[in-house]
């Protein structure tokens, strides 16, 4: 039943609640796209963990990676010790196999949200799911891992963006980040209201979004750089201590500037196909808009993250950070 959870979930055959045993503990299925899993030992020491896979619909990695742990979870190869929601995020795009239907989910993840449609309606029911998630799970250490794939490549293709809020990252959390081989981090300066800034900023959780390599179509996915991330999926279910490595195997970055589209008349001064975290000196001009004007480096040189100038209007068409030096990692 697990193994196959996430395909079912695409093709809509999941409807009624569905509940079962696995080993160590129980699974039910909470709605569309949305599964609990319940360990029998009640022992608080284990954390309540959401995993949440395909956000954006074109990003099919992260939904094999969670698939080969569920399915493994099933086949008695592990054993459940933690409290876990696992959410399949936009089941229409990622049917459609895009990033969004009608806006991008992961801008609507606030409780005062007002917009209307497809989307806002799955972030509200997605909020609530981890809401009542935790509130069932007290006295847990939280967390949510927000899985990812970039559209473009990267000089670091597995890395974690690390919300803007007030919780405070722990250290262990860096190191089981570096055990899993995530090769870089990136400190948001401001909120952003995605779903992984949600479970911080509402839940004081500790949370990611987590970029693991490049959006690929189902199926042409190579899952082996991604093996590292796999096994601390596998230790978070089991609720066992993860394999931990040395933050200082990872390159930190902080954003120093946003880079929003105001105009139709919007351009990105270089390829689309630049990689994450290229470098620019500084003088470069990087971006035109008919109404914020042109942008140029300044004095520092900056890279940059997440390009896109198709963005909607009013929406991040960049982040452009900066190396954060070692002693203040
Ligand atoms: O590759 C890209 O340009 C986008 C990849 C992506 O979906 N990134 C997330 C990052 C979320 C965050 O800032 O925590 C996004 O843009 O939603
Ligand atoms: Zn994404």
């Amino acid at each position: 039943m697990l193994a196959d959870w996430l395909e079912r979930s695409l093709d809509g055959s999941v409807s009624a609640p569905v509940q079962g045993d696995i080993p160590g503990g129980r699974f039910r299925v909470l709605g569309p796209g949305l599964l609990e899993l319940t360990p029998t030992a009640d022992e608080t020491r284990t954390p309540a963990v959401v995993l949440s896979a395909g956000i954006h619909g074109n990003e099919t990695a992260p939904i094999e990676l969670l698939g080969a742990s569920l399915a493994r979870l099933e086949a008695g190869l592990l054993r459940l010790g933690s409290p876990v929601l696992v959410i399949l995020g936009n089941l229409e795009a990622i049917r459609a196999g895009t990033r969004f239907v009608n806006t991008n989910l992961n801008r609507l993840f606030r409780r005062d949200l007002a917009e209307d449609g497809m989307e806002p309606d799955r972030a509200r029911q997605l909020m609530e799911a981890v809401d009542t998630f935790y509130v069932r799970h007290p006295g847990r250490t939280r967390l949510h891992y927000d899985l990812h794939t970039a559209i473009r490549d990267s000089q670091y293709p597995r890395f974690a963006v690390e919300p803007f809020a007030d919780a405070v990252t722990t250290p262990e959390q860096w190191q089981w980040l570096a055990g899993a081989d995530i090769q870089a981090v990136l400190h948001q300066h401001d909120h952003s209201w995605t779903f992984s800034h949600y479970g911080k900023h509402y839940h004081g959780a500790q949370a990611f979004t987590l970029e693991l390599g490049r959006a690929l179509p189902f199926g042409a996915n190579d899952l082996a750089p991604l093996a590292p991330m796999g096994q601390l999926l596998d230790a978070l279910l089991e609720g066992r201590e993860p394999a931990s490595a040395s933050p200082s195997r990872m390159a930190f970055f902080r954003v120093e500037h946003e880079l929003f589209r105001h105009a139709e008349a919007f351009r990105l001064c270089f390829p689309d196909d630049t990689p994450n975290f290229t470098e620019f000196a500084p003088g470069t001009r990087l971006a035109e808009d008919a109404e914020a004007g042109p942008f140029t480096v300044g004095d520092t040189p900056l890279r940059v993250v997440f390009p896109n100038a198709r963005v909607e209007l009013g929406a991040r068409a960049a982040l452009l950070v900066t190396p954060v030096p070692d002693e203040e990692t």
